[in-house]
């Protein structure tokens, strides 16, 4: 019997993010192993003209839940949606709702928040800093509350060459800051970021940074600890391999290479890519809940969730394993043949901008006006190359993190938890992974069918 399993047996769960990237993993993951959970509460906003049960169906009804229906068929009445809106006072919870929450909730997973690298301070902030303080607090008020388990980023302390598995402070107080920029307009917010994440490439490292401040600051008698993955990518092996939803990590460039749109990027080749598979990081957190309401630590423990000390992968050969799926799986009407090279310095990558992508941009868009069409490439070009220059930091430098108590607690587990939960980077084959990853991102993210490859390869013949 799984020790994991059975804990999130009968259990109340509140989960925030539950519709992002790894909260659904997250959910599903709690559906397959622990069918007789009691409720998942998940705090969700509307959205796009959606009232909050049919965003709820949209996420169930995806292919990633096949298998939890089957092993749980009464997921619809398990999963109680709640009206919320992170940046909202009070998390915009209703009263009748806050008072289910606080009688009933047995576990947090705080997985909310802007992942954008290009969010105003203010609202990373919303999201990141002072939604976690509210939670925080609403979770001191649960007499039932057995764990919280906070989701950071490995990259909190990117300014750091060498991360430990504990809190770093920051040079500014996150309560002051917060007061400051209530007051504070946003023009003058503006001009003082920059100041403030002093050498962290963006407000969302930065406000993750802080986030994780106010987590122990604010602690209590809270029992927390701290996930922090470093890049995640699609599922490795649950509840099947290569499944990924959104553009947000590798997952968008290696679209615009299998389109070939991006043909050379600027990154250090042997820098470790230091990916982490989304379900390998739900499996650890899953094990991190249970351990931490078992065993209590005394302090808050910090998880790093990251591939490169134990089974490393450098960008080159991401990129090589990137090139050689495409060229057995192309992704269909691609704008030019798949290439991927790595310039070294800006003078190069600004040659390699122009000649290898504005230049067919705007030539193709030439074409497209002679026979009467709108043209569409060099924009997409530029957003493109808008996207790199914000992801371009993650692969021009090198961190190392320590994971020592990841490491210490797959020593503790049973062998049928280390297999239930498996968070062993050590077994991942990159090869195998980045292939069934190019594939995902073909069928689950673009749609391709895969009966379209004849036609796919047939038409990368004719292009230059
Ligand atoms: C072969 C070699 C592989 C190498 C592979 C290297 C990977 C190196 C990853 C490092 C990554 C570090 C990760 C830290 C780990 C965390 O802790 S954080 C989690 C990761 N967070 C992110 O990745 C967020 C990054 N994205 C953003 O911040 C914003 O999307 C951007 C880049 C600032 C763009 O903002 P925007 O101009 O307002 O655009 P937005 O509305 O978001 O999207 C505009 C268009 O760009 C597209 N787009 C959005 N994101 C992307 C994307 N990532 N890629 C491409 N297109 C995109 C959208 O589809 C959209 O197209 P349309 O739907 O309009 O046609
Ligand atoms: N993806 C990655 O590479 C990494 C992610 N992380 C961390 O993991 C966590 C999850 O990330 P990921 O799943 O990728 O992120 P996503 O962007 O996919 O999901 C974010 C979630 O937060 C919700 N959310 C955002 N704003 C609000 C709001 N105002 N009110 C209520 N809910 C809101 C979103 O809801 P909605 O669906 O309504 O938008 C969504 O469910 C984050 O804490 C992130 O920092 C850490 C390291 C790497």
């Amino acid at each position: 019997m799984s020790a994991i399993a059975a804990y999130y047996g009968g259990k109340s769960i509140l989960i925030t993010g539950a519709t992002g990237f790894m909260g659904k993993v997250l959910v599903e993951k709690l559906f397959r192993t622990s069918p007789d959970l009691k409720v998942i509460y998940i705090l969700v906003r509307p959205k796009a003209g959606q009232s909050l049960q049919q965003r709820v169906s949209q996420m169930i009804n995806c292919k990633l839940f096949e298998k939890a229906k089957e092993i749980c068929p009464n997921i619809f009445e398990k999963i109680r949606p709640i009206y919320a809106d992170l940046t909202k006072p009070d998390l915009g919870i209703s009263k009748e709702d806050l008072e289910e929450l606080l009688d009933h909730t047995n576990i947090i997973f705080h997985c909310a928040a802007t992942v954008r690298f290009d969010d105003s301070l203010r609202h990373a902030l919303q999201l990141n800093v002072i939604a976690t303080q509210q939670l925080l607090l609403m979770a001191s008020q649960m007499p039932k509350l057995e764990v919280f388990i906070h989701f950071s980023t490995a990259y909190a302390n990117c300014n750091l060459k060498h991360i430990d598995e504990v809190i770093y402070p920051c040079s500014v107080e996150p309560k002051k800051l917060i007061d400051s920029v209530e007051w504070l307009d946003d023009s003058i917010i503006e001009e003082i970021t920059p100041k403030l994440i002093e050498n962290r490439p963006n407000t969302y490292t930065y406000t993750k940074a802080l986030g994780e401040m106010v987590v122990y600051q604010e602690s209590g008698n809270l029992n927390i600890a701290i996930i922090r993955p470093s890049i995640v990518g699609a599922s490795w092996q649950e509840p099947f391999p290569g499944w990924v939803d959104n553009l947000n990590g590798p997952s968008g460039l290696i679209i615009a290479t299998g389109k070939g749109f991006l043909r050379a990027i600027k990154a250090t080749p042997r820098a470790v890519a230091d990916v982490v598979p989304v379900d390998l990081v739900i499996n650890l957190t899953l094990a991190v809940g249970w351990h931490t309401a078992v065993h209590r630590p005394k302090s808050i423990l910090i998880y790093h969730c990251t591939s490169g000390s134990l089974n490393p992968c450098s960008w080159i050969d991401l990129g090589f394993q990137v090139l050689a799926t495409f060229e057995k799986a192309p992704l269909e009407k691609a704008f030019r043949r798949p290439k991927a090279d790595f310039t070294t310095n800006s003078f190069s990558t600004y040659l390699w901008n122009t000649i290898s992508h504005m230049a067919p941009a705007v030539i193709y868009d030439f074409y497209l006006r002679l026979t009467g069409r709108k043209p569409r490439m060099a924009k997409l070009m530029n957003r493109m190359l808008k996207t790199i220059s914000m992801l371009e930091y993650f692969i021009n430098h090198s961190w190392e993190w320590s994971t020592y108590n990841t490491e210490m607690l797959m020593s503790q587990l049973s062998n049928e938890d280390q297999k239930l939960f498996n968070f062993d980077v050590r077994h991942l084959n990159w090869l195998e992974y980045t292939e069934n990853y190019c594939i995902g991102v073909k069928k689950y993210l673009l749609k391709e069918d895969m009966a379209g490859i004849p036609a796919a390869k047939k038409h990368l013949r004719i292009c230059f």
